[in-house]
């Protein structure tokens, strides 16, 4: 018999396994607000305009080839991605302290970065925000790491559990790196304002802790690229040392073209140089070198004034509408008289909105409403529209009343 004869049938993933079971639901009312992908008022998936010129362009170019890109991927890209999440005026940049690859969007970025960190830190613990994204302990264990948690949400008021998370890293060992989310908090949409981000760095500056950003969703909880890089861009400019991941598949909506890019920011060019030649070694043997369409679309758009304006209009365009899609949710509620105060749908920001409802309810949306969510009360707004918001808004309704 077979040599894999014993091997165990795996679980669906808590958050693509939502997918899974939308498409094998046949109702002509299922609604997926499980996976955190853009959807138009139509409920259809966007292929940005400037992404379309962009193709048009590299599509018309004779002089497109399709060779190896370097272990380091595209130069361009890289160097326009620093720019855009650093800033362009960025001393890091100017001084030649950011070394950045291109990875396999957000999670090649974080596992890049993780597998790094396994080999050449001091310290393996990373504190990770309790709750966050699904995949992050997953991903830092695979790569060597062994994550740790920060108290980050409260359930309480829905919001951020500040003295928590301070307590926490406080007692973190000194040198231990943290994950922080750059904007936009997946699952909860809870961000530190701008007050709480100034003491968060102090904290981990003082402590020595090593900052790793995750940014997957830079311009799409403001609509502003700028506003949501001013957490990255506050640590950066202490000319202490962080690691960047940064993720196209929202903001600019390449998903499946797994376009994405990794710095580290170091004290000095030296290091920095020393950084990207030991990042090559980490990168040859997982994949060798990254694909070339998503990183040339990117590079395409950040390289001309009139595209990147263009992109900043579509994002903020989509950011407008998830945006408009908490106000709807919010009203629906209360034009329901659905019991409980559900102010944080338009408190919180970014692609999802934490609801509160546990699993039981969550269960009881899906089978009697047919509404793909995760379980943990996560809904994508991006997956709503005005048309589908009254079947949301019921089926909440009916889960709590
Ligand atoms: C905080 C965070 N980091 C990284 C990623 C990874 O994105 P890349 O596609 O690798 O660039 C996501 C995507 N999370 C979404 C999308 C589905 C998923 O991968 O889980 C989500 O949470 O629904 C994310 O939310």
């Amino acid at each position: 018999d077979s040599v894999f004869a014993n091997i165990a049938k795996a679980p669906e993933d808590p958050i693509l396994g939502v997918t899974v079971a939308y498409n094998k639901d046949s109702s002509p009312i299922k609604l997926n607000l499980g996976v955190g992908a853009y959807r138009t008022e139509e409920g259809k998936p966007l292929v940005l305009n400037v992404v379309r010129r962009a193709e048009q362009l590299l599509v018309n170019d004779p002089s497109r080839v399709k060779e190896y890109l370097p272990i380091t991927g595209l130069a361009d890209f890289n160097k326009l991605s620093a720019k855009l999440i650093f800033g362009a005026d960025s001393p890091a940049i100017q001084e030649n302290r950011v070394a950045t690859v291109q990875c396999l969007s957000g999670t090649g970025s974080l596992r890049v970065g993780a597998e790094f960190l396994a080999k050449h830190y001091h310290q393996n613990s990373i504190y990770i925000p309790q709750p966050t994204w699904g995949n992050h302990p997953k991903v830092f264990t695979m790569a060597g790491l062994s994550p740790k948690y920060y108290r980050y949400y409260d359930p309480e008021t829905r919001g951020l559990n500040f003295q928590g998370l301070l307590e926490d890293l406080s007692s973190a060992p000194s040198g231990a790196i943290v994950l922080l989310h750059a904007c936009a908090h997946n699952p909860t949409g809870v961000d530190p304002t701008v007050e709480q981000w100034e003491q968060i760095r102090q904290l981990i500056r003082s402590k020595g802790l090593l900052p790793f950003f995750d940014s997957a969703y830079q311009g799409f909880a403001s609509g502003s690229l700028d506003a949501d890089a001013q957490s990255v861009r506050i640590f950066v400019a202490d000319g202490g040392e962080c690691l960047a991941a940064q993720s196209y598949a929202k903001n600019m909506g390449l998903y499946g073209e797994r376009v994405g890019a990794l710095s580290i920011v170091c004290r000095t060019a030296d290091v920095a140089s020393r950084v990207e030649s030991q990042l090559k070694l980490v990168i040859r043997p997982m994949y060798s070198n990254p694909p070339i369409h998503g990183a040339s679309i990117v590079a395409t758009i950040l390289k001309d004034r009139d595209m990147y304006n263009e992109w900043t209009i579509e994002l903020k365009a989509m950011a407008d509408r998830i945006i408009s899609m908490r106000q709807q949710l919010f009203d629906a509620l209360r034009d329901r008289g659905t019991p409980g105060d559900w102010s944080h749908i338009i408190k919180q920001i970014g692609m999802f909105t934490f609801t509160g409802l546990n699993t039981e309810q969550v269960a009881f949306m899906t089978k009697e409403y047919h509404i793909y969510m995760t379980s943990d009360g996560r809904i994508s707004m991006a997956g709503l529209s005005s048309r589908t918001v009254p079947h949301l808004a019921d089926a909440i309704h009916a889960a709590v009343t």
